[in-house]
């Protein structure tokens, strides 16, 4: 593990005791993530992505093996606040207004009225959201309010982002264009982002390091470490080298289905 190593996890297992017996929702996961890195988990619904991604956060207990988040445990990398969580769905609380709603992480943390309203501003601007501060969540779009969602977790300036399906439910042209904004933004701020999705080419096209899944029990078939530089133009997704990554995610997919 070396200095700028953010997650490192090391046979890792997760079995949920249910009613119909256990469910292995983790099998013998093994990844490391270094700092800045833009690290996309796919593969079929059911395959664990969500729950790694709450194992990295401190919301579930790993069965078996080990991880750490910035050298220690993931408890503990909450506590110093080390990330912010995207969900799917925005989960902006209807009756406070999008500032509101940023701001409410930091006035449970305990920051400063000035304070709290100097990172609102910075995270509003950060999400190209400048001047919908005193707008309600209804007042806005989808793609809007995943954005200002965004902003809520960007708040209190954790260096890890992770991100579970933010654009799913979005038109896909919406979500090229959040697409070109999180990469911008990722960029600008140097953060560590896990992101989870379901679609090849808005993988291929955010990630450094791309991590595919297989289900039942959930594994990892292939960690691609991606070759495309880090300024990204969506055009991007028309050269040969995208569509070569974008092949070898689809070729991993696929042999993760093979045992089924
Ligand atoms: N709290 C829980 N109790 C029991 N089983 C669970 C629990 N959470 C997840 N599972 C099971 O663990 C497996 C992995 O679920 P997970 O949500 O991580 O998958 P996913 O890859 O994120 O799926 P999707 O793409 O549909 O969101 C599934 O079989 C799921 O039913």
């Amino acid at each position: 593990m070396s200095e700028t190593t953010v997650v490192e996890a090391k046979n890792l297992d997760l079995t949920f005791p249910t009613n119909d017996g256990p469910v292995q929702a983790l099998k013998d996961v093994n990844l490391s993530i270094e700092k800045g890195e833009f690290v996309s988990f796919i593969g079929p619904s059911g395959c664990g992505k969500t729950t790694f991604l709450r194992v990295m956060a401190a919301l579930e207990t790993p069965t078996g093996g080990t991880i750490t988040v910035n050298g220690v445990s993931p408890e503990e990398a909450r506590k110093s606040r080390a990330y912010g969580y995207v969900f799917q769905a925005a989960g902006l609380y209807p009756w406070r207004t999008i500032a509101g709603n940023i701001k409410l992480p930091l006035e449970i943390m305990g920051f400063s009225r000035s304070e709290r309203d100097r990172r609102v501003k910075d995270v509003l601007q950060l999400v190209d959201l400048e001047g919908f501060g005193g707008k309600y969540p209804w007042q806005l779009s989808g793609g809007m309010q995943q954005r200002a969602s965004i902003a809520r977790a960007l708040g209190f300036d954790a260096d890890i982002l992770l991100m579970d399906e933010p654009f799913g439910a979005l038109d896909e042209i919406v979500r090229d264009h959040l697409n070109e904004q999180l990469l911008a933004l990722w960029d600008r701020t140097g953060k560590t982002i896990g992101f989870v999705t379901h679609s090849i080419p808005e993988a291929v096209y955010l990630s450094t390091k791309i991590v595919v899944m297989s289900p039942r029990p959930g594994r990892i078939t292939d960690v691609i470490d991606s070759p495309l530089p880090r300024k990204r133009p969506l055009e991007i997704r028309d050269t040969p080298e995208f569509i070569e990554i974008a092949h070898r995610v689809r070729e991993g997919l696929r042999a993760g289905h093979g045992d089924d």
